[in-house]
């Protein structure tokens, strides 16, 4: 599927507002003031488009004009400092939080101009990993994964129970099946909530910082099962993370958020080699550049 997607990326130019000279100081000071409007395969198909959206807590902007298309059937990383509305952004996608201003369309849908009823459609289509797999402390693992189908689908318990031990096959976890979530590791419990983000068939599946609290072998595990999954099953994967190797490992497209605008957005090498100040700041994890601890 990443192969695929690659040749599809190929084949026509990405189309990107950032061609600046690099000692144009005054051209980067505007994107960080602005944002950009960039798309890097504009001739693909977009699951989610974010056009424009602001919002604000109190007189708090958190998102302030922020525009950002996620390609079908890839993966695409948000960077950004802490604070800056990444989680913020994956609620807006799956209808949690309504923008003060701007559109949210997910699969051709504006989401806040349909009935609650058709939100719920499209809600289960979507797969969430929260950062801790937010599984039931109450519920063992297998009860944890065949959850969602249980309440959205009226499958025969012999069928849940196919699908279910499917999935934690998947994830390496069949011999987990009966032990609470209180029993098992920080791996585990994010294979468990992999497995129950996936256990509808999303077509959209979004993981706010699948790799917190895992250890660095762990994550590249994570990370290795992220991409065989998504070779086999495909669907629009969407990541926010802060940790740099899993979006240079993982993703196809990387987008860089600062302050609730978008500032960079390609393919992933493109981000790796970036000549803006912030980018190459936040990707080397240097503590010289415009970021600073505000
Ligand atoms: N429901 C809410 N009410 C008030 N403020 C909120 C709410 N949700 C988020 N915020 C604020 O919005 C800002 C952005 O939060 P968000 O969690 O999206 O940041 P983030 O980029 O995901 O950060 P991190 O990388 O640290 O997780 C934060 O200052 C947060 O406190």
């Amino acid at each position: 599927m990443l192969g695929h997607v690659t040749d599809r990326r190929k084949a026509a130019p990405a189309m990107t507002t950032q061609v600046a000279p690099v000692d144009n100081q005054a051209f980067y000071e505007d994107i960080y003031a602005n944002g950009i409007v960039a798309d890097p395969a504009p001739h693909l198909e977009h699951s989610v488009k974010i056009k424009n959206v602001k919002k604000s807590f109190g007189s708090f902007d958190v998102l302030t004009g922020l525009n950002l298309n996620f390609v079908d059937d890839s993966i695409t990383t948000v960077l950004g400092p802490s604070g800056t509305g990444k989680s913020v952004l994956l609620k807006h996608i799956v209808g949690l939080l309504e923008p003060d201003e701007g559109v949210v369309e997910v699969f051709d849908q504006d989401i806040w101009r349909i009935s609650p009823a058709e939100r719920q459609e499209i809600r289960k289509r979507v797969g969430i990993l929260f950062q801790d797999g937010a599984l039931f402390g109450s519920m063992n693992i297998f009860d944890n994964v065949a959850f969602p189908l249980r309440k959205h689908t009226r499958k025969r318990e012999s069928e849940v129970r196919k699908i279910v031990m499917d999935r934690l096959d998947e994830v390496g976890l069949t011999r987990a099946e009966k032990k609470y979530p209180g029993e098992v590791s920080g791996g585990m419990k994010k294979r468990a909530g992999f497995a129950r983000a996936l256990v509808l068939n999303p077509s959209l599946v979004m993981f706010d910082e699948p790799d917190s609290g895992l250890d660095p072998v762990r994550t590249s595990l994570l990370n290795d099962l992220i991409l065989r999954v998504h070779a086999e099953h495909g669907g629009t994967y969407i990541l926010v993370t802060h940790d740099i190797r899993t979006a240079r490992k993982v993703s196809d497209y990387v987008g860089v958020v600062w302050k609730g605008k978008l500032i960079h957005y390609g393919e992933t090498e493109e981000a790796f080699n970036s000549d803006m100040p912030f980018v190459r700041q936040f990707l080397s994890g240097d503590s010289i550049g415009p970021l600073g601890m505000d």
